[in-house]
């Protein structure tokens, strides 16, 4: 049994940076990756799929090119050099973090499954099949997730994709159906439609993107269908067929009417779940909520004293930023001896439609919920100088205040760099300045971000 002050069981956004900060904090530590270093974002996440967002995004500026007076008579997407540019990208990022791992003192680098055995005790299943027992009084849990795959007849008999296998295509896929429609369903559908697909999205609520107000919803549907993706609310997938050979039958009920759709793909963009049913949770008394979502307190702290949850094992919102920003608590927390808490940060967000949808704060609705004294500002990117001069219109922005003290409580901006505009408000949110002031503020001009002056000077005071 080797001991360690830590054990990091996971290499993601908060397992990799943390390891390495407690090593040089003087820690004997030990991260665990069963599978590649970098977890999600950097090998089947944000990094891939941003790099082919910029791939779509060229071949949407090819096509549109014309009206710009820059007509582009032919172009075509190769999708093998589009996979390779993306491979190779990700290899980069994976590589790099493992290095620097590796080259880390005080810090060991053990690739394979990690179990539970005993409190604060862990066995490693390594690669070459061989065990590896440890134990430390600090273990942390950044295990991840997976992608979800519903109970629908008939789908595990079709080969579908999800959003780490449709990675590995090398080519175009006739027609994309697509389960879903959040930030995995329309990013990649709107990729795909951009690369040549044919693209149709079955959304099982009402509206895409549900959570944010329906204007979003409305106008994200808009500008969807404009590039001919078809978008079905109140729909969803019942069975699947596929005799060898032949199509994709897909039988969905939309609006409670059912249809048939034949398709070349399926792609399940429903959620993720989490990575806890082979940890052994149970051996070391840490419980998790009825999906098997890891339960923490504010201070990331599991029920078992000194075992941490980070990152999307824990449940609520899945990003980058929050896994990364939970190991920054736990860290400053254990070796700064700080008291930061969960409850203390923003929720930021963007979705990497093009174009974007950038989120801070709340929505119109949690607004009216909460029974707020509230305004709402909003202007449409057709009145922003630089959008008309880009040639790209599509969208609005949109802002929260409270009447009173004429704070921003939110802000959605679906438009082109919406997540960069969002991040000028976060930053007056942050530092509490008022809309009365921005509207006077000086920005550069012609940046988006100068817009804010004319989105607030739509308020009435
Ligand atoms: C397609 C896609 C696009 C995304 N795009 C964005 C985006 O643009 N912006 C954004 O903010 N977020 C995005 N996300 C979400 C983001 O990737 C995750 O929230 C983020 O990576 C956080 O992951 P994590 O740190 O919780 O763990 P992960 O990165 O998932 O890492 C968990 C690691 O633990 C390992 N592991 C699991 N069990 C064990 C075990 N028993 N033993 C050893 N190792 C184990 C796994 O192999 C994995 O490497 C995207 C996600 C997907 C799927
Ligand atoms: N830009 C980003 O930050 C980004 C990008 C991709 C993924 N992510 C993260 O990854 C997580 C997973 O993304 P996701 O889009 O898979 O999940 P999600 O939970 O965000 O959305 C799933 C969607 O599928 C719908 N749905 C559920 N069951 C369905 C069914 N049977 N048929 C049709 N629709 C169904 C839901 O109503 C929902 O709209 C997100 O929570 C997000 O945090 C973030």
């Amino acid at each position: 049994m080797k001991k360690y002050d830590a054990i990091v069981i996971g290499s993601g956004q908060a397992g990799a940076p943390l390891a390495k900060k407690l090593a040089a904090a003087g820690m004997k530590t030990v991260i665990i990756e069963k599978r590649f270093y970098g977890g999600t974002c950097v090998n089947d996440g944000c990094t891939p799929t941003k790099t082919w967002v910029a791939s779509a995004k060229a071949a949407y500026m090819a096509g549109k090119s014309a009206e710009l007076g820059v007509p582009v008579k032919k172009f075509s997407v190769n999708m093998p050099k589009i996979k390779k540019r993306k491979d190779e990208i990700v290899m980069r990022s994976r590589i790099g973090g493992q290095h620097a791992a590796e080259k880390t003192k005080g810090l060991d680098v053990v690739f394979g499954e990690a179990v539970f055995t005993g409190e604060k005790a862990v066995t490693v299943i390594l690669k070459n099949g061989k065990k590896a027992n440890m134990q430390a009084d600090l273990v942390f849990l950044n295990t991840g997730c997976l992608p979800l795959i519903p109970e629908i007849e008939g789908l595990n008999e079709i080969q579908y994709l999800n959003s780490t296998t449709i990675l590995d295509l090398d080519y175009v896929p006739e027609h994309l159906l697509v389960l879903g429609g959040n930030y995995i369903g329309l990013e990649f559908g709107q990729m795909f439609r951009r690369f040549g697909s044919k693209v149709t999205i079955l959304e099982k609520s009402a509206r895409i993107v549900a959570k944010e107000d329906e204007d979003i919803s409305a106008e994200m549907q808009t500008i969807l269908e404009a590039e001919s993706i078809k978008v079905l609310t109140n729909a969803q997938a019942t069975k699947f067929k596929q005799k060898p050979g032949s199509k994709i039958t897909a039988t969905v009920t939309v609006n409670g009417e059912e249809k048939k759709i034949k398709c070349s793909h399926v792609l399940v963009a429903v959620g993720r779940a989490p990575q806890t049913k082979t940890l052994g949770l149970d051996k070391a008394g840490i419980k998790t909520d009825d999906r098997g979502f890891i339960t923490v307190n504010t201070k990331l702290e599991t029920s078992a004293k000194g075992v941490y949850a980070l990152g999307d094992v824990k449940g609520g919102p899945a990003f980058t930023h929050i896994s990364y920003n939970d190991y920054t608590i736990v860290y400053r927390n254990i070796v700064e001896k700080q008291k930061l808490n969960t409850n203390d940060r923003p929720l930021p967000y963007c979705m990497f439609t093009d174009p974007q949808l950038g989120r801070i704060g709340i929505s119109e609705a949690e607004a009216k919920k909460q029974g707020l004294d509230y305004k709402v500002a909003k202007l449409p990117m057709a009145h922003v100088a630089r959008a008309i001069e880009n040639g790209d219109t599509r969208g609005f922005m949109k802002a929260i205040v409270d009447t009173k003290t004429k704070k921003i409580l939110g802000a959605a901006v679906l438009g082109p760099e919406g997540g960069e505009i969002m991040t000028v408000l976060q930053m007056a949110m942050e530092g509490g300045i008022t809309y009365d002031r921005i509207r006077y503020c000086v920005f550069a001009h012609p940046l988006y971000s100068e817009s804010l002056n004319n989105l607030f000077m739509s308020l009435e005071d």
